[in-house]
């Protein structure tokens, strides 16, 4: 029988909002026993710390390289996960010792596939040593190593919560709505397809934070009082991006921020939430075939007017549109869940991605394992 173990995936995702914590037992394959979850914000002062991460990170062209400064947000942002391990092992009542691994993703800070190239900042060996757990981090170089564009991961996690469509017969497509947003299509023979979709919420929070101070549109009801600026949102939806039948991962700076002589406020975040829409639905267009079901998870379904547009375009193509939560998931866990699930993969030498998934030449495992 194959060992169960308990993990918890540690997630600071594109939208740098916060790191999100969730623990599940899990074989690393079809056994997954979900467990509790945590967010823990960023408080304003260290997402301009992040922000300042990618800025330092923008010249560089080796993945370990590090000047100063970039290490010393590394090193406090790997802080920062050790004091959010602590904050969920008091939450829940439970001891490090009961925990096997920690998945740990970091912050990425670029990612340019088209040279090889993406940097995650986040000491894993240090994060070990603070906690007293094991951890598996680096999770996305080894993909890019053999030819893969080193995201998305989050599929092979997709594809194992997938059963329940399978058995009833039906093509399901998981989109998450991060700050960029992506999708994993799995099919009915178990086929998976997956792939970067396009912006997802990064500009609508650039546009209400540069317009307003706030970090987002909560519930989308900036944009629900607002019209589609039609010449704006052809712009972003004639990028190159959605053309050609390789499909390439994002960095979070490759959709330039809307400007603010462009449109009101209502209207660039209701045009902004169109944009993450039209988006999914181009670039699924790259599909095997049409889903009967997507399931939404990231913090995009909480918007309202990005899921009203979703879901009309969706169901006018003849899909359904759920929620990760009317799917029975958790919307918010997923990405954390899966990189606890990724991390059990990686320590059995698993495959975590496939060509299907990043392009990559064959099936390959990945991530590093430190010890405290
Ligand atoms: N109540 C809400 N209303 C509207 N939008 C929300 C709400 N809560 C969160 N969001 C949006 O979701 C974003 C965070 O989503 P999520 O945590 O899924 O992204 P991430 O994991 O950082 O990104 P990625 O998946 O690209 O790595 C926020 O930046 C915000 O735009
Ligand atoms: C390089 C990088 O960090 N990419 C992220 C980003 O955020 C969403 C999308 O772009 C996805 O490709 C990926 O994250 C998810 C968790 C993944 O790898 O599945």
């Amino acid at each position: 029988m194959d060992v169960i173990r308990t993990a918890i995936g540690l997630m600071s995702g594109t939208s740098m909002d916060g790191i999100d914590v969730a623990l599940i037992r899990t074989d690393g394959r079809g056994f997954i026993e979900r467990g509790p979850f945590l967010g823990v914000p960023y408080e304003t002062e260290f997402r301009e710390r992040l922000k300042r991460a990618l800025d330092l990170a923008r010249p560089l062209h080796h993945r370990s390289k590090r000047p100063a400064e970039l290490r010393d947000i590394e090193l406090e942002l790997t802080g920062r996960h050790a004091i959010a391990v602590t904050a969920f092992l008091e939450r829940f009542g439970l001891s490090a010792y009961v925990i096997d691994v920690l998945g740990f993703h970091g912050q990425t800070v670029l990612h340019r596939p088209d040279e090889g190239l993406t940097i995650q900042i986040g000491d894993g060996g240090d994060l070990a040593r603070r906690t007293g757990i094991s951890v598996v981090y680096d999770m996305r170089a080894n993909d890019m190593v053999h030819g893969g564009q080193g995201a998305p991961l989050v599929p092979a996690y997709h594809a194992a919560l997938a059963g329940k469509f399978q058995q009833a017969g039906q093509a399901v497509c998981f989109v998450n709505i991060g700050g960029i947003s992506n999708l994993t299509f799995i099919g009915t023979d178990g086929r998976i397809v997956a792939f970067d979709s396009g912006p997802g919420n990064t500009l609508i929070d650039q546009w209400v934070e540069m317009q307003t101070g706030k970090t987002y549109d909560p519930g989308g009801e900036i944009g629900g009082r607002g019209k589609v600026v039609a010449a704006v949102a052809e712009r972003y939806l004639e990028s190159p991006f959605f053309r050609g039948n390789v499909r390439r991962s994002l960095d979070r700076g490759d959709f330039a921020p809307l400007r603010s002589e462009e449109a009101s406020l209502e209207d660039g975040a209701r045009t902004l939430a169109h944009v993450a829409a039209a988006s999914i639905i181009k670039s699924a267009g790259f599909l095997p075939e049409t889903p009967s079901t997507y399931v939404v998870c990231g913090g995009g379904r909480l918007n309202g007017t990005l899921m009203a547009e979703f879901s009309a375009m969706a169901e006018s193509l003849g899909s359904r549109v759920l929620s990760a939560e009317q799917a029975g998931f958790d919307g918010d866990a997923m990405e954390a869940e899966a990189w606890a699930y990724l991390a059990v993969r990686s320590l059995d030498g698993l495959p975590l991605t496939f060509p299907g998934t990043t392009g990559v030449s064959a099936p390959v495992s990945g991530g590093v394992l430190a010890t405290p």
